[in-house]
């Protein structure tokens, strides 16, 4: 179990994951891991056909984030240096819930198990819930080619899974602080003085 500060931030699609890690790893001198995206070999297809290439893109995600987490654990949490990512390893189950169904699924949940029981978990989430529309707005303003196309029904699907998500690793953990920030209102982007005051909550965390 590590106990230096290890914060993860969550929330749908286009949400702001990423921005708000990088400025928080700045503001707060944490370091930071981030999701591997524009090498990801099944991501396009995936999006092209989700059918066809689900587990895939699911497998590469979990051994990709295998990889970052236990390079992680020896490099920072190990020799107690605080750490923000730009997902928490539970990502990967909310993803392939939704893209994985039948035998692919149930081999899907075994090798999760077994890769993820012994990796370090976020002491700290920050889960950014965000609107349909907002999301929207982020992927198109972020410009992914492969994004582009997104279906609405996907994301409004991830929006509640993520919700369901969040409550049961409440249920689960009811003392593990979670920083839960309004998306379509807070706008730590155009606003100091909102990213002033996330940073402060999560300063008080990390002492
Ligand atoms: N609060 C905000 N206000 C305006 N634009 C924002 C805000 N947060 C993020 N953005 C923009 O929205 C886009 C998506 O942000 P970002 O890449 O951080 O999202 P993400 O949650 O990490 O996405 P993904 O789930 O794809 O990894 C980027 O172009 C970013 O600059
Ligand atoms: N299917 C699937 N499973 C995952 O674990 C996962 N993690 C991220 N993504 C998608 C969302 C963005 O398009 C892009 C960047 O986050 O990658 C995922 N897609």
């Amino acid at each position: 179990m590590n106990t230096a500060p290890f914060i993860a931030v969550e929330g749908p699609i286009g949400a702001g994951k990423t921005t708000l890690a990088c400025m928080l790893s700045e503001r707060l001198s944490l370091s930071l891991v981030k999701e591997i995206v524009e090498e990801n070999p099944f991501l396009g297809k995936f999006y092209e056909d989700k059918d066809e290439w689900s587990f895939q893109l699911e497998m590469f995600f979990l051994c990709n984030r295998y990889k970052q987490l236990e390079d992680t654990e020896k490099k920072y949490l190990h020799k107690n240096a605080p750490v923000i990512s730009d997902y928490h390893i539970y990502k990967n189950v909310i993803f392939a819930e939704r893209t994985l169904e039948g035998k692919k699924l149930e081999k899907y949940r075994k090798i999760y198990q077994l890769l993820t029981e012994d990796l370090p978990k976020p002491n700290i989430i920050i889960y950014i819930r965000a609107s349909l529309p907002t999301l929207l707005k982020r992927i198109k303003k972020r410009g992914r080619p492969f994004e582009q196309q997104m279906d609405e029904l996907y994301l409004e699907q991830l929006i509640k899974d993520y919700e369901t998500a969040i409550k049961q690793i409440k249920k689960d953990d009811p003392s593990l602080p979670i920083i839960e920030i309004n998306g379509d209102q807070e706008d730590f982007v155009l606003s100091e003085a909102v990213f002033n005051r996330i940073a402060d909550q999560v300063k008080e965390y990390i002492g």
